[in-house]
């Protein structure tokens, strides 16, 4: 059980309707202090209304969200959140610098801030530029910088790679990441899969505007599968599903077995072959990534229909 002290955010209930669309469906989650939260969902899920509703820009229908142990949107709150949502609204003939000035300015902030944020986004040196002349990395950049205005403790930040070439991602990466590592707390929404495995701790999946799971990123990938090839193949299969559970072993398409296990467990499955006299021929297991996963999650029956053992094998042994 989460104690509230190491919450900074949680939402019961939240729930957004539009006339007869429901766009945010009794929304129940939980962001931990320090942690990198990836809140993942296709596109139109319900994400940005979900963040519009704890920055307090929208108006729940129903529930609520609590942000740093108050209700969402209250002044003194929104003083300690930081936040990208849905592009940054910036003068595009003042330059980035002049830009975040004037914010600070409104937000009576010290010029040194200004300078603090342009340098955490690595854009000190291209601050005079017009912002109309900026990349949209740099754009984005500069909306990151934006958010950083004032060291917030949460920065909520969404889709913060959209439309960014690969080294941009990157580079948008490792800025979240470090700023984890300095102690805030980074809840950023995706529909990018890898991207979030990579950086995110936990994660909250929605879905038509529900949360269908909330769960660390690891404990979502779950097990390994296994391409199990030994012979006899009886005895193959006794000891795959003796480890495994009947609902635990299929034939592959090619006649080697797939074997669900947990993470670590395919030296048991080697010795206990071994052990039952067979001849093995290749275990190769291999990691579900959390796209085969948020497509299970997603596709309804989707589990019985995804293309088997599409990463690759790690450990062949043969
Ligand atoms: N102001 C609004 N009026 C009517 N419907 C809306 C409004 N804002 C959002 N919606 C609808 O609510 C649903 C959820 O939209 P939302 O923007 O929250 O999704 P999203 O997960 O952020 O998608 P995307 O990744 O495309 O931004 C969509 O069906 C959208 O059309």
């Amino acid at each position: 059980m989460d104690n509230d002290d190491a919450l900074v955010l949680r939402t019961e209930g939240l729930t957004k309707r539009y006339g007869d669309r429901v766009a945010v469906d009794g929304v129940s989650m939980t962001v931990r202090r320090g942690e990198v939260y990836g809140f993942l969902g296709h596109n139109g899920a319900g994400k940005t209304t979900t963040l519009r509703m704890m920055l307090g820009l929208v108006r729940p229908t129903a529930g609520g969200a609590t942000v740093l142990g108050h209700p969402a949107g209250r002044p003194d709150t929104t003083a300690r959140v930081g936040a990208l949502v849905e592009g940054p609204g910036f003068y595009p003939y003042l330059s980035g610098r002049d830009n975040l000035r004037s914010l600070a300015h409104y937000r009576h902030l010290p010029r040194t801030e200004v300078e603090r944020v342009l340098s955490l986004v690595d854009l000190t040196a291209r601050g005079d530029d017009a912002y109309k002349g900026y990349s949209l990395g740099m754009k984005q950049r500069l909306g990151v910088a934006a958010a950083l205005l004032g060291d917030p403790e949460l920065v909520i930040l969404d889709e913060p790679t959209n439309g960014l070439d690969p080294a941009g991602m990157a580079d948008m990466r490792e800025l979240v990441v470090s700023l984890a590592r300095d102690g805030r707390t980074v809840l950023l929404s995706s529909h990018l899969l890898t991207e979030v495995q990579e950086i995110c701790d936990r994660v909250g999946v929605i879905d038509h505007g529900r949360l269908l799971r909330e769960a660390a990123v690891t404990d979502l990938r779950g097990g390994i599968t296994v391409r199990l090839r030994a012979t006899p193949h009886d005895t193959a299969l006794a000891v795959a599903t003796r480890l495994a559970g009947p609902g635990g072993v299929r034939t592959l398409p090619d006649g080697a077995l797939g074997v669900d296990l947990p993470a670590s467990a395919a030296p048991d499955l080697t010795r206990a072959l071994v052990t039952a006299g067979a001849d093995v021929h290749e275990v190769a297991p291999s990691e579900r990534t959390l796209e085969e996963v948020f497509f299970e999650m997603t596709t309804p029956g989707a589990r019985a229909t995804r293309p088997e053992s599409t990463t690759s094998p790690k450990e062949p042994v043969s």
